[in-house]
């Protein structure tokens, strides 16, 4: 457990500071101006009252009501227009990819391109990596050397993203037709016809949907494309559809040097997709999205280098994952919170952390800057499942508990890093414990390669 219990009585002292501070207007103006304005009743007596009262004029009335009026009509509808999730799915891959620990083990040991040395780091990799026995691999990837041809790919893509797809379709009862817009992302293959088109051919959709692909962006682009396709829905007519699908091809992983680097996305990759319906109409709707907020430093040669896809020194092709990257998650993630706790944060916690920041700024640069409690914000995170040190790391910045951390360690573990649709197995993984309630919100926090920190809330609605 990151987070230690507070003492009781501490924890009753914050308990009404935060009462206090997050009521300041119940608790302390409203009534201040009610005792206030009483009190001048009192002094002028009614008939002076009755007598000031009559001296108003008729337009000073009118405005007093119809400006704030007006004013507050022009707010609402200038207010961008909300958008929901409808419902969402993950692919579970079918049986014949499931590959053991024992079985990865037992491929590798027998790879033509991997030495004693290699070998000896990806089985250390893996006992250390908290995967289970249960991920999925392509079955191009169980032969020995592995195959990765174009139409192994095509097929990985293919099965996952139909998977979710057919899925989603089943659980929200809604036909093809009724998409307006798609949306997929995929960092590593990137075939033509596109995925979108892969799509659009199978389930026959409209030839007058809007569609989009986005590829190179890592894990936080199942992110970028929800904010993708939230901007085309608010452009679009109200209760349009759109889908968006998440997924990474394994042939990533298809690495045949010697670079350790370059060697570790075999170990934490696995295959995985998850389907997403969003909606301008709320009717239908479990969810309604909040905020996105990025961070993005690839401006930093140290972070846009963190996960790089490159040629080894003997021609060899793959990602190159830095040692940097976690430390560099944890830079842009401190970052990042900044951004969010602005919009999220309760004015208990702000207050705490403007106070921490300016004992820093003028009593000593020593003092620690306060850690917001993030859980005043958000009931449920959704950390990215990058590597058992990722989750770690955004455990200790943000002082998460055990618990907080559980659906993407437990993700981690049974799925593997699914890269950017890895979000919705841990949201799944929330729901399946039955931990989620109306009104909760989440944070689903992302780190991408070229070091940006993707952060999005959802918040039920169901
Ligand atoms: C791989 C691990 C599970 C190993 O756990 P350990 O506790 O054993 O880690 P450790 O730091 O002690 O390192 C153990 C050994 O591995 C080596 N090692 C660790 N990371 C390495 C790297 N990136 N490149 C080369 N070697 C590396 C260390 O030097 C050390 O070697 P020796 O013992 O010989 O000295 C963990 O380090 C981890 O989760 N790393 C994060 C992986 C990551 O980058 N994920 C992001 C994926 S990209 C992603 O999610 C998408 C995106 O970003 O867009």
């Amino acid at each position: 457990m990151v987070s230690s219990p507070l003492h009781p009585n501490k924890h009753l002292l914050k308990t009404l500071y935060q009462l206090l501070v997050n009521n300041f207007l119940a608790v302390v103006v409203v009534p201040a101006t009610a005792v206030g304005v009483l009190r001048k009743a009192a002094q002028l007596g009614p008939d002076e009252l009755l007598t000031r009262l009559h001296g108003l004029r008729q337009v000073h009335v009118f405005l007093a009501v119809f400006l704030p009026l007006a004013l507050a009509t022009l707010c609402l509808m200038r207010r961008p227009r909300s958008v929901y999730l409808v419902d969402y799915a993950c692919c579970r891959p079918r049986p014949n990819c499931r590959v053991s620990m024992g079985s990865f083990t037992e491929n590798a040991r027998n790879m033509p391109y991997l030495d004693d040395g290699s070998f000896r780091f990806l089985t250390r990799m893996l006992e250390r990596s908290s995967l289970g026995d249960q991920t999925y691999l392509h079955p191009s990837l169980h032969n020995i050397p592995p195959r990765c041809s174009l139409s192994d790919s095509r097929d990985e893509a293919e099965q996952v993203i139909f998977a979710a797809i057919d899925d989603l379709l089943a659980k929200t009862g809604i036909s093809p037709g009724a998409i307006d817009i798609i949306v997929t992302n995929c960092t590593a293959f990137n075939p033509t016809p596109s995925f979108t088109d892969m799509i659009i051919n199978k389930y026959k959709l409209r030839s007058d949907i809007r569609d989009a692909h986005i590829s190179g962006m890592g894990c936080s682009a199942g992110v970028i494309s929800m904010e993708v396709a939230r901007n085309l829905l608010r452009a679009a007519p109200r209760g349009a559809h759109a889908l968006v699908v998440s997924t990474e091809t394994t042939s990533l992983i298809n690495y045949t040097g010697k670079n350790r680097a370059m060697l570790l996305p075999a170990v934490l990759f696995r295959m995985g997709a998850g389907a997403v319906l969003l909606s301008t109409s709320k009717s239908t709707s479990r969810f309604r999205l909040t905020h996105v907020v990025r961070t993005l430093t690839a401006a930093q040669d140290r972070a846009y280098r963190c996960a790089y896809q490159e040629e080894d020194e003997e021609g060899q092709t793959g990602i190159n994952l830095s040692k940097d990257l976690v430390a560099i998650a944890g830079e842009t993630l401190k970052a990042n919170i900044v951004a969010i706790g602005s919009l999220v944060l309760p004015p208990s916690e702000k207050l705490l952390f403007a106070l921490s920041f300016v004992a820093r700024k003028v009593l000593n640069r020593k003092t620690k800057l306060y850690v917001p409690d993030f859980r005043t914000a958000f009931q449920h995170f959704c950390i990215h499942s990058g590597g058992r040190a990722v989750i770690d790391a955004v455990q200790t910045s943000l002082c998460l508990s055990d618990e907080d951390v559980e659906p993407s360690r437990m993700t981690l573990h049974r799925f593997g890093t699914t890269s950017s649709s890895s979000l919705w197995y841990e949201l799944a993984y929330i729901e399946a414990k039955r931990r989620t309630r109306k009104g909760d919100r989440e944070a689903c926090i992302y780190k991408k390669v070229s070091g940006s920190t993707t952060t999005f809330l959802i918040s039920i609605c169901e």
